[in-house]
């Protein structure tokens, strides 16, 4: 059995209700039934390997190594308070998390972390209303074990075994990230995103950089900009090329520009 293993049924777990599984189609999917279920905020789904591992934008997370981070955590924020930037305080505490052994990696907004450039975690929050009470999901996979990765991804991801001499395994990594990602999100509901924007822009990977912006979810065209940084809101604000007010971008997706 190995230590992450060990883990499922260890205090290092800080007392939360878990669930962990050799394999699952998504573990966002599994909590959200668990949650339907009536799970609690803070219980936590695991799983070696996804099937059906999905990013944002309907693309898919490759979950097949056995070897890295798939996890989902169930949140209940109280009711009226606002989640439009959860994921931005959820990266903050992988981040902070993570830094442990990879104190330079970035924050590629709106849900990706970066170590040397290369992507090493993403972060997808689903929601769903109880009157007026949201019930949220909180999934977040981390490339922990792998060396290698299929296709295109072979450009454009990395690891911590890619990036350290000596890795951690995946059990020691959850133990450094869920009390990170609780006080992460501890400080957000208490005070929106502008209570941790200043523990995300030092580290944000954007600013100053020339970047392509699609604002339209996926479907529109690219426009290029420049990333002046983060509103207090949690919202992307960028220059216009030529210059102008600073535009808000608050959904869809960013590209650093070659
Ligand atoms: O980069 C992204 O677009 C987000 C990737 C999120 C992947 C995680 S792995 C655990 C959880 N289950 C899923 O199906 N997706 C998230």
């Amino acid at each position: 059995m190995s230590r992450f293993e060990d883990l499922s049924f260890e205090t290092r777990w800080l007392g939360r209700p878990r669930e962990h599984w050799a394999e699952l189609g998504s573990t966002n999917d599994r909590a959200m039934a668990w949650a339907r279920a009536g799970a609690p905020h803070g219980a936590i789904v695991t799983a070696d390997a996804q099937t059906a591992g999905r990013g944002r934008l309907g693309r898919a997370w490759a979950s097949e190594s056995g070897e890295d981070l798939y996890v989902s955590a169930i949140v209940r924020p109280d009711a009226g308070k606002p989640i439009g930037a959860l994921g931005l305080a959820v990266g903050v505490g992988l981040r902070e998390g993570l830094a442990a052994w990879l104190p330079a990696t970035q924050l590629k907004w709106p849900n990706d972390l970066l170590a040397g450039g290369r992507k090493l975690a993403g972060i997808l929050c689903e929601a769903r209303w109880v009157g007026s009470s949201p019930e949220v999901v909180v999934g977040f996979g981390v490339n922990v074990g792998r060396a290698l990765f299929p296709g295109p991804l072979a450009d454009t991801a990395t690891s911590l075994r890619r990036e350290l001499a000596a890795p951690p395994d995946r059990g020691e990594v959850l133990a450094r990230v869920l009390p990170a990602l609780e006080a992460a999100l501890a400080a957000f509901f208490a005070g929106g995103f502008a209570a941790i924007r200043a523990r995300y822009e030092p580290h944000c990977a954007l600013r100053g950089q020339a970047v392509f912006v699609d604002m339209s979810n996926g479907a529109g065209p690219k426009e290029q900009a420049r990333a002046l940084g983060l509103a207090d809101d949690g919202a992307l604000l960028v220059e216009p090329p030529g210059g102008g007010p600073p535009r808000r971008v608050e959904s869809g997706d960013v590209w650093l520009a070659p």
